[in-house]
C-alpha cells in the first residue's frame, strides 16, 4: 500500500483533491456507487481541475476513484453519470437543473496545460471510459481495472471525444466494438488494444503512477506543453490550432523581437525589426 503523505488541497463532497511535491491528486469519492459522477461530482471535479491548472507549482494532474466500497469492497475509478439522477433532459443537480456538465470536464482535461493521468484501480465505464480515454496516460490495476463501455445499454452516447479519441487509441474496428457490444476488457486486454499504457499491480498502482508523474515532471514543463498540444492539434481542428498558436504567441512574446514591437508602440515610433535574424 502506498505511504506517500499527500496534502490535503480542499475538501469536497464527492472528490478528494490532494497535492504532493508538484503532483495533484483527484479522485471520485463515491465508491459506493462505484464512483458515479452527479452534478455535484462534476462541478468540484471542474473546480479542482481548474485549481490544479493554475497552480504554477503542478506538473501533473492524477484522476483516480477512491475504495474500495465498504458495501462489496469492489474497486472503481468511475462508473460514468448517476442513473439515479438522470431525467429526460440530463443528470438533475441539486439545483433542480438537468445538466450534461462532464463534457466541460472531458474539454478541460483535453485542453489542459499539464499532462493528466487516469490511475484506474477498479471499474472504467460509460462516462468513467471516456474520461481515462480524454486523459493523456491510463495507468489501471492489473488486478482489479475493468474497462467497460454501457452507454448503449443505458441509451446513452458519447459521441465526442470518449468514442472519436478512443478510435484513435485502439483502432476503428475495436472502437466499435467496445461500444456496440459493450464487453467488460481487463487491464491486460485494455494495454494491448493500445488505450493502457502500464499494467500495475494493485499495490504499486498509486507509487506508479506518482513515479510517473515524478519523471514527467524533471522535463521542460515547456515542452511536455507544446508535445500535448501538438499530439492533440491534428484531431481538435481549429480549436487544437489556437491553443497551439496561443502557446506559439507566449513564446515569440518572449524574444527581443517582440519586446521591440511592443516598445516601439509604446514610444510612437517605428519598429526597428532590421536586427533580428530572418532564420533559414
Ligand atoms: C459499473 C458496473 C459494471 C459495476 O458492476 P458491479 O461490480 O456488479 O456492481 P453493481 O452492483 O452493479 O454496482 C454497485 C452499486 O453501484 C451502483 N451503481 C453503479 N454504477 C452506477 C451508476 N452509473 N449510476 C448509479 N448507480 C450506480 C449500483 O446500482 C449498485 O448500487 P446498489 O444500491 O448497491 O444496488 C455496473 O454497476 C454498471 O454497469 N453500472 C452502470 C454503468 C453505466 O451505465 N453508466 C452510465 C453510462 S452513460 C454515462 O455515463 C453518460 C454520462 C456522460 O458521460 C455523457 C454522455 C453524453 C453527453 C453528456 C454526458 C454527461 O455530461 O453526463
Amino acid at each position: 500500500m502506498s505511504e506517500l503523505k499527500w496534502n490535503t488541497a480542499k475538501e469536497y463532497e464527492d472528490i478528494t483533491y490532494r497535492k504532493l511535491n508538484g503532483v495533484a491528486r483527484i479522485a471520485f469519492n463515491r465508491p459506493e456507487v462505484r464512483n458515479a459522477f452527479r452534478p455535484t461530482t462534476v462541478f468540484e471535479l471542474y473546480e479542482a481541475l481548474s485549481d490544479a491548472r493554475e497552480d504554477r507549482s503542478i506538473g501533473v494532474i492524477l484522476i483516480s476513484g477512491e475504495g474500495p466500497s465498504p458495501k462489496d469492497g469492489g474497486y472503481a475509478f468511475c462508473s460514468g453519470g448517476d442513473q439515479r439522477v438522470r431525467s429526460k433532459t440530463g443528470y438533475k443537480g441539486k439545483d433542480g437543473i438537468n445538466r450534461l456538465n462532464i463534457l466541460e470536464v472531458q474539454r478541460l482535461i483535453r485542453f489542459m496545460n499539464k499532462v493528466v493521468i487516469a490511475v484506474v484501480p477498479g471499474w472504467a465505464v460509460g462516462g468513467g471510459h471516456s474520461l481515462h480515454v480524454v486523459c493523456d496516460l491510463t495507468l489501471a490495476s492489473k488486478e482489479h481495472a475493468i474497462f467497460k463501455q454501457t452507454d448503449a445499454d443505458v441509451a446513452s452516447f458519447d459521441g465526442g471525444m470518449g468514442s472519436a479519441y478512443l478510435a484513435r487509441q485502439v483502432g476503428q474496428k475495436r472502437a466499435r466494438e467496445i461500444f456496440f457490444l459493450g464487453r467488460n476488457y481487463s487491464a491486460q486486454e485494455a494495454f494491448e488494444m493500445g488505450m493502457v499504457n502500464a499494467v500495475i499491480p494493485h499495490d504499486e498502482l498509486e507509487d506508479t503512477a506518482y513515479e510517473w508523474a515524478q519523471t514527467i515532471m524533471k522535463k521542460s514543463p515547456t515542452a511536455i506543453k507544446m508535445i500535448k498540444y501538438a499530439f492533440n492539434l491534428i484531431d481538435d481542428g481549429l480549436i487544437g490550432q489556437q491553443i497551439f498558436a496561443g502557446e506559439a504567441t507566449r513564446l515569440a512574446y518572449m524574444t527581443d523581437e517582440a519586446e521591440e514591437g511592443r516598445n516601439a508602440f509604446l514610444e510612437k515610433r517605428d519598429p526597428d525589426f532590421d536586427k533580428f535574424p530572418k532564420f533559414p
